[in-house]
């Protein structure tokens, strides 16, 4: 991957309205390639809905998001093909009778990444995360940590620019697929991509990150380098939900 290929995401004064209440509102930051990003929140703060609208799956309601000079919408199929997001709809099937490995080939002309060798990769993956047996199974048939890695098969093997994580830690994954998620994620990084998850334990930001955003009802509420959160009056005077994720942060 060619660093140029990897755009830097801007959030301008980004926000999503759902019926009437606000769930993202006035987010301003700058995502550099070459980076892991942990977005920090309680349960509604505002995590997936970021995610999504960086993945292209949601217009923003105001402001935009910049992927280097254009502006990610779920119209710019172009773009939206410079990012991959896993969320927990991720293994879901879109026929009934299509197999994982009928889904992935699917996936891969969506996004323009036929190239010789992918089939072997895509074989190389289903083997390393014993997916071998499930290969040809039906809807229904897999568990949930299955499911998952089939959508992660899809990920390393077409690897876009952008990878974005709603959640992977909940996703179901063994101890082994998880040490292969996050070598993975940190291989992307070191080849220059970006990778963005989220998550509700702050130790996984100072474990994978080099940059954190904390969001609290909507709004970004700090963003820097998990290990240097100064200690400040902010842990102190936040509401306990985000007490709990600013007191994870900082040095140890
Ligand atoms: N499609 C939708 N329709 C209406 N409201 C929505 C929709 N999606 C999200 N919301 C609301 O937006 C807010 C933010 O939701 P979001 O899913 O982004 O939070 P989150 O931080 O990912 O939460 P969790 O940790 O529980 O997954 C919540 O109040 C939620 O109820």
């Amino acid at each position: 991957m060619e660093s140029s290929a990897v755009p830097t995401i801007q959030f301008q004064d980004t926000g999503r309205i759902f019926a009437g209440a606000w769930a993202l509102r006035h987010v301003n930051a700058t995502l550099l390639p070459g980076s892991v990003y942990a977005v920090l929140g309680a349960n509604g703060a505002g995590k997936s809905t970021l995610l999504r609208l960086m993945a292209g799956w949601l217009p923003a309601s105001e402001g935009r998001i910049c992927l280097g000079p254009s502006f990610m919408r779920p119209t710019a199929i172009h773009l939206r093909r410079k990012v991959m997001l896993l969320d927990d709809t991720s293994g879901d099937r879109k026929a009934e009778l299509s197999s994982p490995v009928d889904d992935l080939c699917q996936l891969v002309r969506d996004y323009h990444a036929e190239r010789a060798g992918i089939e072997d990769e895509i074989a190389n993956w289903f083997e390393r995360l014993r997916l071998v047996p499930v290969s040809r199974s039906k809807r229904g048939e897999m568990s949930k940590g299955q499911a998952y890695k089939i959508a992660m098969v899809g990920l390393f093997a077409i690897a876009p620019p952008i990878w974005l994580l709603d959640e992977p830690f909940s996703a179901g994954l063994d101890a082994e697929g998880l040490q292969i998620l996050e070598n993975q994620i940190r291989e992307h990084a070191e080849r220059g991509g970006t990778v963005i998850f989220s998550s509700q334990w702050p130790e996984h930001a100072r474990r994978l990150a080099d940059g954190a955003l904390v969001l609290h009802e909507g709004k970004l509420v700090w963003s820097g380098v998990p290990d240097e959160k100064p200690n400040d009056e902010l842990t102190d005077s936040a509401a306990p939900a985000l007490q709990a994720v600013l007191q994870g942060l900082g040095p140890s």
